[in-house]
């Protein structure tokens, strides 16, 4: 769909959103922003060009909100907590053209339905690859070394000396650490591992990297990756294929000084089996930044296990990051809008 055949459809459209209904007069296309505390840049660059509307508070909007708001949208720029479905692109009517979510993710996406609707969607690769491999190594060794439990210990009056077995952990130099899905985010962690003098790195992947013969990563099978690993990381997407390929088999599966850390998503892993994997000391430890559902409920066992170490879905924000990933998901909208590639289309 082209420019003019969008601003055609968008004069006809009824808005029940308060969005400018007719573009001929204000010449301007419809955003709309799922939550209140988008990065400024990005927003910013799109108030210039569009007209923009967002859900008022620093929180995801709330669905009926959504489904309501959205009406006679152009844009919608959204975050991996925003179901973007049949249902909401229905609600947002024959006027859309792209989805740009501030993510590399798009789990949150049906894809087969935007294209059936020639939608396009803009994602945000790349930029959050470094801030990702950052917080993965940093959930790593705060979980190896049991860090959040450390800083209770020193905090409560439970570091009443220096001792020589207290507070220890498995050390990364000398072990085999395995990466599950070898892309992007998974490459730059085996990058940074390296750095620990890490004996084997093993992967994991649909297809075999070239990357991988210069970082030195070997390619495994699945299962003999969780046999011989003494660190798994999960950087996976979530896609039918990887959905809780981390079952109570791949834990059995594990050594029992296995550390387990899951960066990608919540729901490549079967969370009872991992709490029972835990409770057991079938593995060592798990340190996830991703769990099902998101946030986890306060009552989640997984918060109660001194072995664990749960982090509120943080991998990409590094500042920098998250500017970056603001400024280019409104630079997918742009693009879309004005009929031109985006800068980072999901093909
Ligand atoms: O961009 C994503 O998909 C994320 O999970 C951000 O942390």
């Amino acid at each position: 769909m082209i420019y003019k055949s969008v601003a055609a459809l968008s004069r006809s459209l009824v808005s029940r959103s308060g969005f400018v209904r007719n573009m001929s007069e204000s010449g301007r296309f419809n955003v709309y922003i799922t939550r209140s505390d988008m990065p400024d840049v990005g927003v910013d660059q799109l108030r210039k060009e569009c007209d923009v509307k967002l859900w008022e508070k620093p929180s995801p909007v709330p669905r009926a909100e959504f489904l309501k708001s959205v009406a006679g949208a152009n844009a919608i720029y959204c975050s991996l907590s925003d179901r973007i479905d049949k249902e909401l692109l229905d609600a947002a009517g024959p006027g859309l053209k792209v989805v740009s979510t501030i993510s590399v993710g798009y789990d949150h996406i049906d894809v087969q339905e935007c294209r059936k609707r020639g939608i396009k969607i803009g994602y945000t690769p790349d930029v959050l690859t470094d801030a990702t491999a950052e917080l993965t190594l940093a959930l790593l060794l705060s979980t190896s070394r049991r860090l959040p439990e450390a800083q209770h210990e020193a905090r409560t009056g439970g570091w009443v000396s220096w001792a020589p077995t207290w507070m220890t952990g498995p050390g990364l130099a000398g072990s085999t650490v395995g990466i599950v899905g070898f892309g992007r985010i998974g490459q730059a962690v085996a990058r940074r591992v390296k750095a620990f003098n890490t004996a084997r790195i093993l992967y994991f992947n649909r297809s075999e990297r070239p990357e991988a013969k210069e970082i030195g990563a070997e390619k495994v099978g699945f299962d003999e990756l969780l046999g011989q690993s003494d660190f798994v990381i999960c950087c996976a997407a979530l896609v039918p294929e990887t959905k809780e390929v981390f079952n109570k088999s791949a834990f059995d599966k594990m050594k029992n000084t296995a550390v387990f850390v899951n960066t990608s998503r919540g729901g490549t892993v079967d969370q009872d089996a991992l709490i029972e994997a835990l409770k057991t000391n079938q593995i060592r430890a798990a340190g996830l930044d991703v769990t099902t559902p998101e946030p986890l409920p306060l009552d989640s066992p997984l918060f109660k296990l001194k072995n664990c170490v749960v982090l509120p879905h943080i991998g990409s924000a590094s500042i920098e990051a998250r500017n970056t990933m603001s400024e280019l998901t409104a630079q997918n909208i742009l693009a879309a809008l004005n009929g031109k590639d985006l800068p980072a289309e999901l093909k």
